[in-house]
């Protein structure tokens, strides 16, 4: 079992003395900070796991230097301030940093959560190599990195309580197996777990598929139906890309958060709403609120616990494993023994990745279709995904004649959809079609 390292950065010298004379603290390695530089510069060159730091608004340029860097996600901070509010900071929290302890201080809840920091990260392994490709996993996610095992914690810990998730990450960094993973992990997990698109739900249909509608409520509706509130009782309803839910629809939602009750339509009952609420977006929610994409208040109410999902590009010592992963799931399908060559391993390490982990996932599984025994390059079509220059010009002068139209409409969809990491309301949006028009077609096409 290793002893994982702690940062300490107190500037009060009683509070410093009455921490370090702590058995709880002594278990930790401690690293403290010195005066020779900056706490954040010295925190970023310590390879520590926790980080406790008294701060107050002189430490602006260390907040924004962790703003700024990767150490965010990939180790915890405990901060403790005198209370005074600081918007830095805030973002620094909104970004998933960890604890904010404010005056008067309460060194024993304090200590308890050290405690409990210590039991988790003592029982982590600590010396993952970058290419093993036996990764970590947690409910349905997989990964070794920092940032990975730091996501496995606040999932744990959010899991056990009640409260509303606002899941945040790019397309394709894995909020739906986040969601779901923190459904098993709760006491809901023997219930179920309903995932709806709201950037695909028709805006006539919209209560109906929430709240569900009686017999006769409107023209077509010939038998009761269960809205996704009914369908998920008792477990948890995954809201996937809530900003682009029209915001004069998202008061809806905001009504059945705030009473706990929802009516379905047509119908004089009123039901109450017991599920747990994770909704995910992959734009800034602070952005989505100032460009009238998102109702602040409702953005209140469900990021009562905000989950930040970090790019594949921060967990760099993850993408081959990752890779590896998804090439032996395929081979125990298959019962195949498909492996990469070398040079296939350094460009998966080197790629960008900009549609994340789907995008590497497609990647893996185009190239064992491709491959006979090894997989080099080129079979994983990096290139053939990149937007070349009068892409439109090349893609109609390879297009036979007479080829039958909804094939060319079925390729331009999907190769757009690749182009975008799998992200519909992107793709919708460049096709200059609703989202809605989108899903209808990939269902047309049998698309997962
Ligand atoms: N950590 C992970 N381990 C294993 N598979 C993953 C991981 N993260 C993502 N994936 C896979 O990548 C794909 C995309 O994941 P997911 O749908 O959860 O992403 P998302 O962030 O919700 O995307 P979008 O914003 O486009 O809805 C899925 O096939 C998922 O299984």
């Amino acid at each position: 079992m290793s002893r994982p390292r702690l940062f300490i950065h107190v500037r009060d010298p009683k509070l410093a003395d009455e921490l370090e004379r702590s058995a709880i603290i002594r278990q930790f390695i401690i690293v403290k900070s010195g005066d020779d530089s900056t706490w954040s510069e010295q925190l970023q060159q310590q390879d520590c796991e926790l980080a406790l730091i008294e701060t107050d608004q002189h430490d602006d340029a260390d907040h924004q230097a962790l703003l700024a860097s990767k150490i965010l996600t990939e180790i915890d901070f405990i901060f403790i301030s005198s209370g005074t509010p600081n918007e830095r900071l805030d973002q620094l929290m909104r970004k998933g940093a960890g604890y904010h302890f404010r005056a008067p201080l309460d060194v024993a809840s304090l200590l308890d959560t050290l405690h409990d920091f210590y039991q988790q990260l003592s029982t982590k392994r600590t010396d993952v190599s970058a290419t093993c490709s036996e990764l970590d996993q947690f409910g349905l996610l997989v990964g070794s990195s920092k940032p990975m095992l730091k996501l496995y914690r606040t999932i744990r810990k959010v899991a056990v309580t009640d409260a509303n998730v606002l899941i945040v990450g790019e397309s394709g960094a894995g909020k739906e197996l986040v969601a779901n993973t923190l459904h098993l992990a709760s006491m809901r997990a023997d219930k179920p777990f309903v995932a709806i698109n709201c950037g695909a739900l028709s805006p006539e249909l919209i209560d109906s598929e929430l709240f569900g509608h009686n017999k006769g409520a409107f023209t077509g509706a010939h038998r009761d139906h269960q809205g996704v509130f009914a369908q998920a009782k008792g477990g948890t309803l995954f809201l996937d890309e809530i900003t682009e839910m029209p915001i004069e629809h998202q008061v809806k939602l905001l009504r059945v958060l705030e009473n706990g009750e929802y009516r379905p339509v047509g119908s004089d009952k009123v039901f109450s709403a017991q599920v747990r609420i994770a909704a995910a977006t992959n734009r800034d929610p602070m952005q989505a609120i100032a460009d009238g994409m998102l109702r602040e208040d409702l953005y209140f109410r469900l990021a009562q616990f905000p989950i930040h999902v970090p790019p594949l590009r921060e967990r760099e010592q993850d993408v081959l494993g990752l890779a590896q992963h998804f090439l032996a799931y395929r081979n125990v399908q298959e019962q195949q023994t498909k492996q990469f060559s070398a040079e296939t391993q350094c460009l998966i390490a080197s790629h960008s990745w900009a549609g994340n982990v789907r995008e590497l996932k497609h990647a893996v599984e185009r190239a064992y279709i491709l491959a006979d025994s090894i997989i080099e390059p080129n079979h994983l079509l990096l290139d053939e995904c990149m937007p070349g220059q009068n892409d439109c010009e090349l893609a109609a002068a390879s297009v036979p004649v007479g080829v039958r139209l909804d094939e060319v409409e079925k390729a331009v969809i999907l190769r757009t959809l690749a182009l975008n990491g799998g992200n519909k309301t992107d793709t919708a949006q460049q096709l200059g079609v609703s989202v809605k028009t989108l899903y209808n077609k990939l269902e047309k096409y049998q698309f997962d």
